[in-house]
């Protein structure tokens, strides 16, 4: 990595949008286990706290799974922006489902593929192929036929995983949205994040006058990269010294 893609610093009068999964938080096997690196609960606290509240987590997980495992005095937002959790929100109660034809097309392939497992997000679901990488390029061209026939739905490809999301579903419709309103408002928008479905938030911010820092390795439309969640960890908090 170089020194000219070291991103510029955090620093008052911008809005910052982090994603979660190997952004803040290491990737696993297991979507369960994962977590914030340590030290980052109380760091993006007080990030949050020097932007005014401008400082939302914004990730594919559905919201109550992420609203366990980030601050609740941070914005929130979920299922790739589909929900949206202000400062102090408890968990929603939801009832949104995806389309049965959806669910059982996806659980039907699942079971054609062991070690597959499908993540029900309500309206998302995601099809994770992690402990059985070989198989992802047939489990893709499955899913396709199965979500290209569900009028709504379009498929996002993500690291190891294959979802089912409505159209409304992306990161970049959802920080236009917030932008619009305060704390966000009249700020420099900022996003990182590591996976494809962060291209779309980076194409939103890039277009309202921000930037983007892309996490690791891969094509991206973002002009800065840090190298892992420790990475995004460390530029926060020397956001925070300056
Ligand atoms: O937008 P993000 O916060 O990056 O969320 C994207 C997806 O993250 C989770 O899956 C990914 O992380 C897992 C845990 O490290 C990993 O096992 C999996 O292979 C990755 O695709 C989450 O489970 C999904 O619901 C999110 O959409």
């Amino acid at each position: 990595m170089t020194n000219e893609t070291y991103p510029p610093l955090p620093e008052k009068g911008q809005a910052l949008f982090l994603d979660f999964d190997g952004t803040l938080a290491p990737l696993q096997d297991d979507p369960d286990t994962v977590a914030l690196v340590d030290g980052a609960a109380p760091l993006l606290a007080r990030l949050a706290d020097r932007l005014d509240g401008a400082l939302a987590v914004i990730s594919g997980r559905d919201i109550d799974d992420l609203a366990r495992r980030v601050p609740d005095t941070l914005w929130r937002l979920g299922n790739h922006g589909l929900n949206i959790m202000a400062p102090g929100a408890a968990a929603l109660t939801r009832t949104d489902m995806a389309p049965a034809e959806l669910r059982g097309g996806l659980t039907g392939l699942s079971a054609d593929y062991p070690g597959t497992k499908v993540e029900n997000k309500g309206s998302v679901l995601a099809l994770h192929y992690r402990a059985c990488p070989q198989h992802g390029e047939a489990l893709l061209a499955a899913a396709r036929r199965i979500v290209d026939a569900v009028e709504g739905y379009g498929v996002q490809s993500g690291k190891m995983v294959i979802e089912a999301k409505p159209s409304g579903a992306n990161k970049g419709l959802a920080i236009r949205e917030v932008m619009k309103q305060q704390p966000f408002a009249g700020r420099v928008p900022v996003m990182a994040g590591d996976d494809v479905t962060d291209e779309d938030g980076f194409a939103a911010v890039l277009d309202l006058g921000g930037f983007a820092v892309k996490v690791g390795e891969g094509e991206s439309l973002a002009a800065y990269r840090l190298a892992s969640p420790q990475a995004v960890a460390d530029w926060l908090e020397k956001g925070i010294a300056e």
